[in-house]
């Protein structure tokens, strides 16, 4: 069976390098050790034992030298460069799709970096077309105990849904410091976010974020993340006591059910239908070309050149041939007539226009004769 991949995504801080490094123990202590993968090219250390790292292909600083580029630029470039190199990537998990049962991939902190770039997505892509994939947002709990907070990073796990188009599980970590229980209620309860909201109004009744317009807003966008939320799968955990992975890792095999029933059924459909449009297109090309081809012979055949004739073939030994339609020709002799020239010998032709010579010549008059012999000999 395919190994389903779980791809990481999470705000800097978030702690998803250590919830990678609790879910790799728990994984081996589960004895199906998971197969990892290290996608940020600017972390000092990884805590884990990376199967594939990006910083055995791209050294981030030598890029940031090289290409003049600041942090978030020799972020993207890494990315770039270690996608040119993706199904190399893709063929070395295969290799292992036997004995692994988990592929779990760390991404970097500037979430943008990855989900905004060009390689960001060719990499989920690969993934996602080769194995079930499943997206793990991490969200730091304890900082997103305020409503507006919340609900902002909400509607980026909402963007990354919408880009990324695979099945996503929030994970709200670091529960040893705040219990995610607020957030599940807010999640599943309009009226308990509300009121959550309202307090938190009073309280901040002097920033401005209690101000008609803001809340407004977040009451609307409340009502549109219900629709989202009821997507997704939520899970609390955390990465320091190991507590709430389990109920993680049923998660991922809920969400990879999901990805079979119906997130491969749509990515088949949008491929065969990629395919389709594709053929479409290869033929309507070739019967483009086929009737340009066409209209091409037409034009030959309305104007000549003289290329068209040099590779006719001579069947007339250089004589031309007469049209049969040809308007009838005035001949110098009469019995030229069909093509008899050729057969004429030199003194016939000779005899014949000396001929004609006197037929058609006048003789001079004797007076105009008279005058030119006189001119000669003087
Ligand atoms: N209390 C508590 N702290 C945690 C937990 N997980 C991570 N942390 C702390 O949160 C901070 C950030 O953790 P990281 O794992 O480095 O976070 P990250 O998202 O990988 O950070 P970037 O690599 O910068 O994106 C560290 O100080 C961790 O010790 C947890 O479950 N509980």
């Amino acid at each position: 069976m395919a190994p389903s991949t779980v791809i990481c995504i999470g705000m800097a801080g978030s702690g998803k390098t250590t919830f990678m490094q609790r879910l790799n123990s728990h994984l081996h202590a589960k004895k199906t050790p998971p197969y990892v993968i290290n996608l940020d090219p600017a972390v000092l250390k990884v805590p884990f034992g990376a199967n594939i790292d990006i910083r055995d292909s791209v050294k981030y600083k030598k890029v940031m030298e090289e290409y003049n580029l600041g942090p978030n630029g020799a972020i993207v470039t890494s990315l770039n460069l270690f996608s040119t190199k993706i199904d190399q990537v893709i063929k070395l998990v295969e290799k292992r799709s036997e004995s692994v049962q988990n592929v779990i991939i760390d991404t970097p902190g500037q979430i943008e970096c990855f989900i905004w770039s060009a390689s960001g997505a060719i990499i989920t892509e690969a993934f996602a077309s080769t194995f079930p994939t499943v997206v793990a947002y991490i969200v730091d709990t304890p900082r997103n105990s305020s409503p507006t907070t919340f609900i902002s990073n909400m509607l980026y796990a909402c963007s990354i849904l919408y880009k990324t188009k695979l099945p996503m599980i929030i994970v709200f970590n670091k529960t040893d410091v705040k219990k995610a229980d607020f957030a599940k209620e807010w999640m599943s309860d309009f009226e308990a976010f509300q009121s959550a909201l309202k307090n938190d109004q009073e309280l901040n009744g002097e920033d401005g974020t209690s101000s008609g317009y803001m809340s407004s807003l977040v009451n609307s966008m409340s009502l549109m993340l219900e629709e989202f939320y009821s997507q997704l799968d939520v899970v609390g955990v955390s990465s320091y006591t190991g507590e709430g992975f389990d109920e993680f890792l049923s998660a991922v095999d809920n969400k990879v059910d999901e990805y079979n029933e119906y997130y491969k059924a749509e990515r088949d459909r949008i491929l065969k239908k990629k395919e389709e449009d594709e053929k479409k297109r290869q033929a309507k090309s070739l019967n483009k070309l086929m009737k340009d081809m066409d209209l091409k012979d037409k034009q030959n055949k309305d104007t000549e050149v003289l290329s068209d004739y040099e590779d006719e073939e001579d069947d007339n030994n250089g004589e031309v041939v007469r049209d049969e339609d040809e308007p009838e020709r005035e001949y110098t002799f009469p019995e030229d007539r069909n093509s008899e020239v050729n057969e004429h010998t030199d003194a016939d032709l000779q005899a014949r226009y000396q001929a004609a010579f006197d037929q058609t010549s006048k003789s001079a008059s004797t007076d105009t004769a008279e005058k030119i012999a006189a001119y000669i000999r003087r």
